[in-house]
């Protein structure tokens, strides 16, 4: 569960006072998440999310984050609505964090993710893609490629304590993504955190996207590059071809990609391995005992960038197998 921070009934009911959504009725923390601490909030008005920022974010990207969602939902995306107060403000503190209520979406994330499901992201992520032109707020990818080293750097001599062989793994990959990095790719707004958990469904239609607080400018094809690792691998962190071929048919089928994101496309899949093997890496080593959160596992993206290293093109190995 991630609940870094608690919350009193007194001090929710004074912070719900200041929104027109009635009387508070109830609140838990919610049993899923890593990065933030959020709350199911039951007000006389409806259902709410209320999320407390916690450590990687930064509080001058709240606006961007916040609206991000605004913008998105407006041109279509299906997504959370930040709630303004009687003052009209998106964010207030409470309990010593900067805090935002959202609206609470319909639906549920699939813990296995079939075909179908890859389709429908596929088609989604390049609507949002598309929706977030426009957007005037911008914002560089703190984990993009000049990020990853320095957070190496923060952990790089514990790594035993995670598996052996990481250190030279991890050094050795970033110095080839440093030369091989592609540049000129077509960018905009992105995601980049898109995973299961972050995606809603009713039945097996897309009903939602949360959680924008990765949401940055840079390459679309590495926002697929993150969902082919996150979508295309089963629990034992094999490649499912059928998959990643339905992701890429679905973005193709409303964006189609450029020759050049389809070349990019292993490397970015090799990127997109190491920005969540560090950063998983890094939250292994350093989330607080007491923190009610269920901490990711590196391994798994250990596997998933070792499977990239040994194929040479996700792309050309996933229309081998599917042809
Ligand atoms: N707008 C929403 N509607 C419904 N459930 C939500 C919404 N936002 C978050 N949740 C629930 O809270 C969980 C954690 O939210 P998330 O934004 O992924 O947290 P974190 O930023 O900590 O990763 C989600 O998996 C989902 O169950
Ligand atoms: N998706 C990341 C962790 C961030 O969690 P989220 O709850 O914000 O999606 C990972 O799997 O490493």
């Amino acid at each position: 569960m991630a609940v870094y921070t608690e919350v009193s009934d007194d001090e929710l009911a004074r912070f719900i006072d200041g929104y027109a959504l009635g009387r508070l009725l109830s609140f838990k923390g919610i049993a899923e998440g890593v990065e933030n601490t959020n709350y199911l909030v039951h007000t006389t008005d409806g259902t709410f999310i209320l999320t407390l920022y916690e450590k990687r974010v930064d509080p001058a990207d709240l606006p961007f984050f916040l609206g991000l969602m605004e913008h998105l939902s407006a041109a279509g995306v299906t997504c959370p609505l930040p709630v303004r107060d009687k003052s009209g403000r998106v964010l207030n503190e409470l309990a010593g964090r900067q805090a935002a209520l959202i609206t609470f979406l319909e639906g549920v994330w699939p813990k296995r993710p079939k075909v179908v499901h890859a389709l429908e992201l596929g088609k989604a992520l390049a609507r949002m893609h598309i929706a977030g032109e426009g957007f005037p707020l911008k914002r560089a990818n703190a984990l993009g490629l000049a990020g990853w080293r320095p957070l190496f750097d923060k952990f790089s001599s514990r790594t035993e304590e995670i598996c052996d062989g990481l250190h030279d793994l991890i050094a050795d990959e970033l110095r080839y993504l440093e030369r091989s990095w592609p540049k000129d790719l077509p960018q905009g707004v992105i995601h980049a955190d898109l995973f299961p958990d972050n995606v809603f469904f009713v039945e097996d239609g897309l009903s939602g996207i949360i959680d924008f607080y990765f949401a940055c400018n840079d390459a679309f094809a590495y926002d697929i590059a993150v969902c082919l690792n996150a979508w295309c691998f089963d629990a034992k962190s094999q490649y499912e071809p059928q998959k990643g071929a339905a992701l890429l048919a679905g973005y193709n089928s409303v964006r189609p990609l450029t020759d050049a994101e389809r070349a990019a496309m292993p490397v970015l899949a090799r990127g997109a391995a190491m920005r969540f093997l560090l950063t998983r890496s890094y939250d292994w080593l350093n989330t607080p005992k007491d923190a009610l959160v269920a901490r990711k596992d590196p391994a798994d993206y250990v596997r998933r960038l070792k499977f990239h290293q040994s194929v040479g093109s996700i792309a050309d190995y996933t229309a081998q197998l599917t042809s």
